[in-house]
This record gives structure tokens, C-alpha cells and sequence, in this order.
């Protein structure tokens, strides 16, 4: 096959993929042998599928059903009353994104989705008795979620052969971001068309994120960043890994960003048939679990013998929130010079995107 035009690949949804599943509950168990043997699953997975799925991780089935229930029980309500909790600070990263308003996509398409980011901060949030105690059940699967992304993060230091308690000890307290996600319902050629997604291509740019979906699909992932998306289908009891940009930078390519992005749900011809190409896509619920190392980590390639860094050295804390400025489209802090040097770093990030997005695809 020639050369195409990524543009043209991009109404496409991939083949279905067999991801390996890993069952985390040896880790949980808390033996050496269990840990080790978590591991050595976790890196043959990243290191020959370049993804993963996880099952058996602590989060019951009916906790999981009643996160996408309060998720759907926030999503339901009026847009003005959402609105009243916009994400309006990068350093806060709590609140309501309306449809289309965030996008990281470097040569500006449009995601049509909306979204509510919990971080436990006491802002942006409904008030603590409104929505059946809305609040109170999201500190609370925030904190199990948090607890999990500390083992996660211990089994990933085992994965790139750190010393665990050394790595963790640099991590510090995590810092997790609950992200409720809600793909509205679009008229199916929508995204057969220029650069609508339901979510456009990207990494994460935390350390890593757990990700949670429906069972509606469309979830695709381009593991070698050379824009061939294959699906993730979605599998009943799993949540998934994706590898974020401070982790790909901290190991020094070790571990790779997971590049995904969320298409129309696959559907049978009879089932697309039945939609109409004016008809509409059923809507699709995920939730997405960031996780964020403390504030001042220093992100500074760990580099191995006869080995170069492959990023600039930036602090987490400036990095994410530069990025999350430019998303949501607020304005990037700039006053101190670790700012300014993570501004850098994110600008050359965006370039390196821009350049996968205009590459065309060969083989
Ligand atoms: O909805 C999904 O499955 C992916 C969400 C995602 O990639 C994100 O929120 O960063
Ligand atoms: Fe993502």
C-alpha cells in the first residue's frame, strides 16, 4: 500500500485488537512472588502490545455500575445548572467542560463531548446533600481510586526495574483527577468529516491513567504513534492503563505514551442501516482516573548508560497545568522561570503531535 493522507484514515475505526488482560490481584496480595509475577505480565504486555487491560483490581463490578449511574445522574441535569461549576482554573482542574470547549488536538479539531473533573477540592463542585450526596460519593471513589493508582504506580516502577519505595518516595503524595465523561449523541456523519472525534487524537500527560468504559465502544488506540488505530473494545470488569506523557519523559522512552482517541462506536451494517447516515450515534459514558505525581517532581530523564536524555527537564506541577491551560483555552501561567521552561516543553509537545497528525501513513 502507498502513502495516504492521515485526514483520510481518519473516519476509519480499526480492527478490534487482543489486548492482554492482567489480573492485578496478586499485586494486591502483597507477596513478592505475586508483585513479580504482576509485573512481568504488566511489561510483556507494554513492551509487545504496547497497552493493557487490567481486571481484578480491587473495584467491584456494582461500584463500577454506580460510578457510570452518578455519572449519567450529573450529566442529565440542565446545562445552566452544570455551568455553574465551569473549570475555570489550571491549577484547580475541578469542574464542568461543556461540549467541544476543551480539545488538545494541535491543528484544532473538535471533540464533542462534556465532562465533570473531581479532584476533591472543595470548588467547582456541587454542594455537599445536592444529588443524593453527589459530592460525598465522589470523594469517595476518588480516594479508591487513589489508593489504587499508589499500587499501580509501585507495580509500573517494578515494570521500568526502579528501586519501588525510592520511586514512590520521589512521586510523593499522587494526585488524582476523576474525569466523568459523557459523548452526547451525534449525528452519525459527523465525524465523517474534517476533525470531529468524540475525543481527538492524544496522550495523557500525567503519569498514567486508569480508564473506565461503557459498553458502547469507539475507544481506539495508535500504540506505536504511527497513526494506526486499532479498537479497544470494551471488556466487562476491566479498567485500562494508558502510560501519560511524565512517565514516558521521566523513563526516558522506557515506557511510552498511550496515543488514543474515541471514534464512533463500531457498529454491524444492519445497526448502521438502522441509524441512517442523518440518524443519530447512542451516547457513551467512560470515566478516566489521572494521575499526577506531586507538584515539584522534578521530571528529569532517568538516562542509562551511553543513553541521552530524550526531553528537557521540566517540574510536574508547571507541566500540567501549561497543558491544561492550552486545552481548556485559559491563559498559560508564566510568571516564574520553571513556568516558562515547562511552557517549552509543552510547546515542543504539541509540534511533535502536530507532525504525527500531517505525517502520511506508509505500509
Ligand atoms: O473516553 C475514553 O475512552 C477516553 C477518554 C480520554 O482519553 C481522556 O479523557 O483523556
Ligand atoms: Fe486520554
Amino acid at each position: 500500500m502507498g502513502s495516504i493522507a492521515v485526514d483520510d484514515s481518519l473516519p476509519q475505526t480499526g480492527t478490534e485488537f487482543p489486548f492482554p488482560i492482567v489480573s492485578f490481584q496478586p499485586f494486591l496480595d502483597g507477596t513478592s512472588e505475586g508483585k513479580e509475577e504482576v509485573a512481568a505480565r504488566l511489561y510483556d504486555a507494554f513492551h509487545n502490545f504496547g497497552w493493557v487491560y487490567l481486571k481484578d483490581f480491587g473495584v467491584s463490578q456494582a461500584e463500577i455500575e454506580e460510578m457510570f449511574r452518578r455519572s449519567k445522574q450529573f450529566h442529565e441535569q440542565p446545562l445552566q445548572w452544570k455551568e455553574q461549576f465551569k473549570l475555570n482554573d489550571p491549577s484547580v482542574s475541578q469542574g464542568y467542560t461543556g461540549d467541544g470547549a476543551e480539545s488538545s488536538d494541535p491543528l484544532g479539531g473538535k471533540s464533542h463531548k462534556e465532562c465533570y473533573e473531581h479532584r476533591q477540592v472543595n470548588k467547582l463542585c456541587p454542594a455537599v446533600g445536592e444529588l443524593d450526596e453527589w459530592t460525598t460519593w465522589a470523594d469517595s471513589f476518588h480516594k479508591k481510586l487513589l489508593d489504587l493508582a499508589g499500587h499501580v504506580a509501585s507495580a509500573l516502577a517494578m515494570v521500568l526495574g526502579l528501586d519501588v519505595d525510592e520511586f514512590r518516595g520521589q512521586l510523593g503524595q499522587l494526585d488524582g483527577q476523576l474525569r466523568l465523561l459523557h459523548y452526547m449523541p451525534v449525528v452519525r456523519k459527523t465525524f465523517e468529516s474534517g476533525r470531529n472525534f468524540r475525543i481527538n487524537p492524544h496522550c495523557d500527560y500525567g503519569l498514567f491513567t486508569l480508564l473506565f468504559q461503557d459498553s458502547v465502544g469507539g475507544l481506539e488506540v495508535d500504540r506505536f504513534h504511527d497513526g494506526k488505530f486499532v479498537a479497544a473494545t470494551p471488556t466487562p470488569g476491566t479498567c485500562v492503563i494508558n502510560v501519560a506523557d511524565i512517565l514516558q519523559r521521566f523513563s526516558n522512552d522506557g515506557l511510552r505514551s498511550t496515543r488514543h482517541r474515541v471514534m464512533a462506536p463500531h457498529l454491524t451494517q444492519e445497526q448502521l442501516d438502522a441509524i441512517g447516515p442523518d440518524g443519530y450515534l447512542p451516547a457513551r459514558f467512560s470515566t478516566a482516573f489521572f494521575v499526577h505525581p506531586r507538584r515539584d517532581f522534578v521530571v528529569k530523564p532517568l538516562v542509562k548508560e551511553g543513553d541521552q536524555p530524550h526531553y528537557d527537564t521540566c517540574v510536574a506541577g508547571c507541566w500540567r497545568d501549561a497543558i491544561t491551560a492550552k486545552n481548556y483555552k485559559l491563559p498559560i501561567p508564566m510568571d516564574t522561570p520553571e513556568q516558562v521552561q515547562a511552557a517549552k516543553c509543552v510547546d515542543m509537545r504539541y509540534k511533535m503531535a502536530a507532525n504525527i497528525e500531517v505525517k502520511p501513513l506508509v505500509g
